[in-house]
């Protein structure tokens, strides 16, 4: 299966990405994670995306895409994946679906966590990575309602919502229960 998680900086994406790869048998790719492992690595992609993660913004559509790209190349990703934190643009939706088109692929779901804004400010502060201050948490809330929101409507067609409040092994469960048909 190819899916995509969508949902807010908080919403669990992350955890439910790691509960649901065992269960799916794909892998469970975070550009979240890529970029810091580059930015780690000191490569010199992460050289040219730390100071975006750094302050919340979005690393540019180019180098995102690419990154992706190569990522999704690779033989563990050629039957499946769940990508967790791409697209969260328009650009780089349109771009994921040309890059599946080539191959004769497309995407089977979208799941759209959902969670109040109350929990996950909350949620964020708990877990206390590096790039979660206020600041940054604000910023990345701000940039998800105005660039990734709109997603939401270019995904309609294949838009599984689930409501994330709760304990994250009932959120896995509902989210399998709903991929059951798309697979
Ligand atoms: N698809 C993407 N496009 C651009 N930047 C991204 C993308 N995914 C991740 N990033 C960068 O990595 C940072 C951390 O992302 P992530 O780990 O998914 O955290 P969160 O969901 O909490 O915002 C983002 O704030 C952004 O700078």
């Amino acid at each position: 299966m190819r899916i995509i998680l969508i949902g807010p900086p908080g919403a669990g994406k992350g955890t439910q990405a790691a509960l649901l790869h065992s269960e799916l048998g794909v892998p469970h790719i975070s550009t979240g994670v890529l970029f810091r492992q580059h930015v780690d690595g000191q490569t010199p992609l992460g050289r040219q995306a730390g100071r975006y993660l750094d302050t919340g913004d979005l690393v540019p559509d180019r180098i995102t895409t690419e990154m992706v790209a190569q990522r999704l190349a690779e033989p563990d990703a050629r039957q499946g994946f769940l990508l967790d934190g791409f697209p969260r643009t328009l650009p780089q939706a349109r771009t994921l679906s040309e890059l599946l088109a080539a191959d004769g692929h497309r995407l089977d779901a979208a799941v759209e966590y959902t969670v109040p804004d109350e929990v996950l400010t909350e949620r964020l502060l708990s877990r206390a990575r590096t790039d979660d201050t206020p600041e940054t948490i604000r910023n990345r809330q701000q940039v998800y309602r105005t660039q990734t929101a709109p997603l939401l409507r270019f995904y309609a067609d294949i838009l599984l919502t689930v409501d994330a409040a709760g304990p994250a092994a009932d959120i896995a469960e509902k989210t399998l229960g709903l991929l059951r048909p798309c697979g």
